[in-house]
């Protein structure tokens, strides 16, 4: 096996994944870093079945992935067998840690993120957290009063987090959506629905899209649908009869340009997507996912509505038709469309963040 150790002496480690909402606002905090810390080692610790396992090891950053896994809706056995694998992840990073130690952790949250953040804990290795969502996870809500800061993506997070030292930053995107964003307006036909379904796709937002997109496609002949249904979900439909101008694909490595190309988004509302929308300029209508935590995607949904930026369609038994009522008049009508699509607005998370990091720590 390859001598792991070296990777984190004096290290800023970034942790946190499972998802992409968990990984990527990390990716683009270490891009960040990078640029402003040449000589400082920057590596990843994350879950070997999180989508950090796909997007580590194409990329030039040192990793560790652990066989961790998430707790919510385990039953009392695979539950333990989680707490277990937990223990024994956090206990391989104490003894790596005792001898070669990093210099900071910057946790954003997810089960991937859990091992590091524990072990910096447990050993005095001073710890950051981000929290994108509206309400915070289980894993910064634990560990938000010992952290040396926490980073609020949102001012609704704040309050639910007492104890803790918050500061609004905003959720870091990645480096492609820093920069100017045509304008929705200045696209001309075919003009394009982009459908998002989150990093893992969404069946429900699958399904609806796959009975209304015929009766959409038929009535607008210059329009195209381009729609990422998840890795898993793009495997199960692939058989299912599609209008000619609807694309179906597991996932889109250009978010940024799919957002950027796009007159109309349909999207769930994980943190990320919102933050990468408002960064783009283009507005969307917003699917919560009603089952998520403390029912933050519907929070993260409010918080862009508030902006004029987003129009939110609950997901409930007759979400097709739903979703029919809101798309089918934008698609005949721009002004309604850009209604939604406000100036994009530019992110400073990931400078902020770091900011205060080398405030902290010099
Ligand atoms: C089911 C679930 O647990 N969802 C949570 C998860 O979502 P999830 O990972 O789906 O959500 P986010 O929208 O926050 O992040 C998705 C990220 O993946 C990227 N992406 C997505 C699709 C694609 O084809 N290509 C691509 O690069 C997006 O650009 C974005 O950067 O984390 C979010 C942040 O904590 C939460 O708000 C969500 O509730």
């Amino acid at each position: 096996m390859r001598d792991l150790t070296p990777i984190f002496d004096g290290a800023l480690v970034l942790t946190g994944g499972g998802t992409g909402g968990h990984f990527f606002p990390a990716l683009a905090l270490a891009e960040g870093a990078r640029a402003r810390w040449s000589d400082r080692p920057i590596t990843f610790v994350g879950a070997c079945r999180g989508i950090e396992a796909r997007e580590l090891p194409a990329g030039p950053w040192p990793h560790l992935l652990l066989d961790v896994e998430g707790f919510l809706g385990r039953s009392p056995l695979r539950a333990v067998k989680s707490a277990w694998k937990l223990w024994r992840a956090m206990a391989r990073l104490k003894s790596l840690w005792r001898r070669e130690r990093p210099w900071a952790v910057i946790g954003t949250g997810g089960y991937g993120a859990a091992p590091a953040l524990l072990a910096a804990r447990a050993l005095g290795i001073p710890f950051f957290l981000h929290e994108s969502n509206a309400a915070p996870g289980a894993l910064v809500k634990l560990l938000a009063p010992k952290a040396r800061r926490v980073w609020c993506g949102l001012e609704a997070v704040r309050p639910m987090l007492p104890g803790a030292d918050c500061r609004l930053v905003g959720t870091p995107v990645r480096g492609a959506f820093l920069r100017d964003f045509r304008r929705a307006e200045e696209l001309t036909a075919p003009f394009r629905l982009l459908v998002l379904g989150g990093s893992g796709g969404a069946r429900a937002l699958n399904e609806a899209m796959l009975a209304v997109a015929p009766a959409l496609l038929e009535a607008h002949p210059e329009w195209e649908i381009l729609h990422q249904a998840g890795a898993a979900e793009a495997e199960r439909l692939k058989d299912r009869p599609r209008h000619a101008r609807h694309a179906l694909v597991p996932f889109i490595a250009r978010v940024d340009e799919a957002m950027e190309s796009a007159s109309l988004i349909v999207s769930r509302s994980g943190a990320s997507t919102c933050a990468e929308l408002k960064a783009a300029g283009r507005g969307a209508i917003l699917v919560p996912l009603p089952t998520s935590a403390n029912d933050h995607q519907r929070m993260n949904a409010r918080a862009l509505a508030e902006e004029g930026r987003a129009t939110v369609v609950e997901q409930a038994e007759d979400l097709a038709s739903r979703l029919e009522a809101a798309i089918l008049p934008r698609m005949g009508d721009a002004t309604m469309r850009q209604d939604l699509s406000k100036a994009p607005e530019p992110n400073r998370a990931v400078d902020l963040c770091l900011d205060d990091l080398a405030s902290y720590l010099g």
